[in-house]
């Protein structure tokens, strides 16, 4: 058996790296260096009861190290985490590293339930609730390695939750699934948050940010924006135009379906039509901007 960094763990002590200050879950001013890389910079989250947060930007920007420091298995330099104890947190790791490949899906959720002490009627139920609304309720017999990325990643989300954690931190729990499947996971996301709990999650999936209640933008470490969605749009930097070519310099142009977006850090030129950035196109001017300022600093 392969054992699985999961958020599942017999003790049920607070970890030393965390605790539960009065000012509500997160990460406040966390600083993080892996030896010369500073891995997350004063960086600041909030994780709020029946919210999504979500952690959006390239990589290496710092994702996952936030989330890792979120639950106590990354120390911070400098800053403040606090958190529930281990055992009321669910941990979601990114891949398939958050299930045991060779043990079947009733397996997985057994062998979960019995390092939370779950058992009887209420384990049922939840086990029951949890497989229905992720669809693998015809696949328990199935060996977790078997089962389609989608299923796994489901499945993964399952055991993280299956205890009902106050602080639910999940690693890109998307990437690489197919979109109904990916519409499967949000409303499992939702759901969670709506039953209360507290929500941190990784995101490639900018949709799925712009859905949050709040939204982080890290670039190596930087905060580039953070508050509601609304308040991320509303600073995207500089103009964004669409075309059919690129309206300048092809580094700062991306497709969008069809489309060419362009971006420019002034305001709009004479003649320029501006869209309106949605997500995707904002967290990439801000990637832009940043990196234009790297460049221009001595
Ligand atoms: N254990 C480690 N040792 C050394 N450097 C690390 C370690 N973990 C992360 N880093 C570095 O810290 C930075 C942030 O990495 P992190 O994994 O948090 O980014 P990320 O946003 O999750 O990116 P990705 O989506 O590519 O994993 C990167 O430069 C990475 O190389």
């Amino acid at each position: 058996m392969t054992p699985a960094p999961h958020g599942a763990t017999p003790s049920g002590s607070a970890n030393p790296a965390t605790g539960t200050g009065g000012g509500g879950w997160g990460a406040f001013e966390v600083t993080v260096a892996f030896g010369t890389t500073t891995a997350l910079d004063r960086t600041t989250l909030a994780a709020v009861p029946g919210e999504v947060a979500a952690v959006v930007g390239g990589d290496g920007a710092g994702k996952t190290t936030l989330l890792r420091t979120l639950v106590g298995r990354i120390r911070p330099a400098t800053g403040r985490v606090s958190s529930p104890p281990t055992v009321d947190c669910g941990f979601m790791p990114t891949g398939a590293s958050g299930v045991w490949q060779d043990l079947t899906v009733e397996e997985n959720i057994a062998f979960v339930a019995a390092a939370h002490h779950l058992a009887g009627t209420d384990l049922d139920a939840r086990r029951t609730e949890l497989l229905q609304a992720a669809g693998l309720e015809h696949a328990t017999d199935r060996l977790a390695g078997a089962l389609s990325g989608g299923m796994r990643q489901k499945l993964a989300f399952c055991l993280a939750i299956l205890h009902r954690p106050q602080l639910l931190v999940l690693d890109e729990p998307s990437t690489g699934v197919d979109p109904v499947s990916r519409v499967d996971l949000w409303r499992l996301i939702s759901r969670a948050a709506a039953d209360g709990t507290a929500v941190v999650m990784a995101t490639t999936y900018l949709d799925e940010a712009e859905r949050a209640s709040t939204c982080l933008v890290l670039d190596q470490g930087r905060t580039l924006a953070t508050g509601t969605p609304a308040d991320v749009l509303a600073h995207a930097p500089g103009t964004l135009t669409t075309g059919d070519a690129p309206a300048g310099p092809r580094e700062l142009s991306w497709r969008r379906g069809r489309a060419t977006r362009s971006w420019h850090p002034g305001p709009p030129r004479p003649g320029e039509g501006p869209v309106t950035a949605d997500m995707e196109d904002t967290v990439i001017a801000l990637t832009l901007a940043a990196q234009q300022q790297s460049e221009t600093q001595p």
